[in-house]
């Protein structure tokens, strides 16, 4: 077999066509050709380089996404039905988004719990440490909760996802988080928090029924706000980081979709949500490592040694305002990308209401842990941060019943309790 390709090779090469001599280079037609092969490879070998998401900053997310992408299938499509299947009278079936993420986690056990449908979806990124994603996602999957790996930027994924379940809710919290790392990766909240929303907005438009969706917005957006407490009504058109100029973003984006496609649209201004299974990229979580491990800690101070202070906001309340939003969302009143009235379209500050400055957040954690931290004082950087929030709920409070119960110390508590339990001796350690 080898010798006869090799010899067919050698036969063809000895050949000569009858018209070789009149197709020299120099001749007009074979240079046409010439060219039009090199153009048409540069254009197939542009094309095929080219990431899916056709993101300008796709190379740089898809080096940080962990995703396989390998989604479909008789075998899948069943295990997908099955997490979003409605197990109790009256139940929701709902599409989380971020579902391997701090809040998505807690969010997809509590609705799994009451008997609702929950299917989650997330790429894993490794913006933090992802084996605390793998982690969560085991404690989901223990409930029968699934999660998608695959990215919001994935169009064909999520129609694939909405042509397999009619889900009637969104609870979208998949993000690019944190305020300062926004000046060290601007892209990927572009990519996340813009571009993904769209894509999710474009498909749940299009969605029949349209789902009513509820979505993670940012205190963030009060930015240099200095009218306190936050309301609703005040202005968020002074973002102080580029994170906070995403979601702002996103609730303009939100008006628009709920404007012309009718979509029923709920966003939520989390106040720096706390606790058990957190993400390490935030304050309460590394100063707890850091303490332990006997590292310094930097605590920031505002101008003329003014205080910073956060209205840090429990999980557990967080929660019950997400389900108490997705329970009193209405129905999107468009169908097939059109729209047939007005939809509801809401905003809401979720937050504690008592803000607490962040030397009184270090002086709890060395109680609870039994550990003196090693603290230097630094001028808060100018690279997002700002000095204070606190959240006026009144609007979440008469909406949805939103009553939040839990201060610092006991959260702390319940977070301290937790990490020392997974990260505790012989146990892994908080990268
Ligand atoms: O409400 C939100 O919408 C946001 O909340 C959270 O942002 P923040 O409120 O900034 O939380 P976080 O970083 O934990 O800093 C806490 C405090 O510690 C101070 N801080 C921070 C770091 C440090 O080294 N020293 C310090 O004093 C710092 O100045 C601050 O006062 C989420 O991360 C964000 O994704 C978004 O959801």
């Amino acid at each position: 077999m080898k010798e006869n390709v090799q010899s067919t090779l050698g036969k063809f090469k000895m050949e000569k066509s009858p018209y070789m001599h009149r197709l020299r280079w120099h001749s007009p037609i074979v240079k046409l050709t010439f060219w039009s092969f090199v153009f048409l490879g540069l254009i197939l070998v542009f094309f095929f380089r080219s990431p899916s998401t056709s993101s300008p900053l796709g190379s740089d997310v898809s080096r940080r996404s962990l995703s396989t992408n390998s989604w479909g299938g008789p075998a899948w499509e069943k295990r997908v039905r099955s997490s979003a299947k409605v197990r109790s009278r009256n139940g929701i079936s709902v599409l989380v988004t971020g579902a391997a993420g701090f809040v998505g986690t807690h969010v997809s056990a509590a609705l799994k719990r009451r008997g609702d449908g929950v299917l989650g979806l997330d790429n894993f990124n490794d913006y933090y440490d992802p084996t605390l994603k793998r982690a969560r996602q085991a404690l989901l999957e223990r409930s029968g909760v699934y999660i998608v790996e695959g990215d919001i930027n994935d169009k064909a994924l999520l129609e694939k996802l909405f042509e397999v379940v009619a889900f009637t809710h969104v609870m979208h919290l998949a993000a690019q988080a944190g305020v300062r790392y926004a000046m060290v990766n601007p892209g990927s909240y572009i990519h996340s928090n813009i571009a993904g929303f769209v894509s999710l907005l474009e498909v749940c438009k299009s969605a029949n029924p349209q789902p009513a969706i509820v979505w993670a917005s940012s205190s963030s957006v009060y930015g240099l706000n200095t009218k306190v407490p936050f309301s609703e009504k005040d202005r968020t058109d002074q973002p102080a980081s580029l994170y906070a100029a995403t979601k702002k973003a996103g609730e303009e984006i939100a008006h628009t979709y709920n404007h012309i496609y009718g979509l029923s649209l709920t966003g939520l201004r989390f106040f720096t949500v706390y606790g058990p299974w957190g993400r390490p990229d935030m304050a309460y979580f590394f100063f707890t490592k850091d303490i332990l491990k006997g590292k310094s800690i930097q605590i920031f101070e505002a101008a003329n040694h003014g205080t910073v202070a956060r209205d840090f906001t429990y999980i557990d309340d967080i929660v019950k305002g997400c389900l108490a939003s997705l329970d009193t969302a209405e129905k999107s009143t468009g169908s097939g990308g059109k729209k047939k009235g007005p939809a509801q379209l809401r905003v809401f500050n979720l937050g504690n209401t008592s803000p607490v400055p962040v030397t009184n957040l270090v002086n709890i954690l060395e109680r609870l842990l039994k550990v003196k931290a090693k603290k230097s004082i630094m001028k808060l950087p100018r690279n997002g941060d700002v000095q204070f929030t606190h959240a006026n709920i009144s609007s979440a409070r008469r909406e949805l019943g939103y009553k939040p119960s839990t201060d610092l110390q006991t959260g702390l508590k319940k977070f301290v309790k937790w990490y020392l339990s997974y990260y505790g001796e012989g146990k892994k350690s908080a990268k």
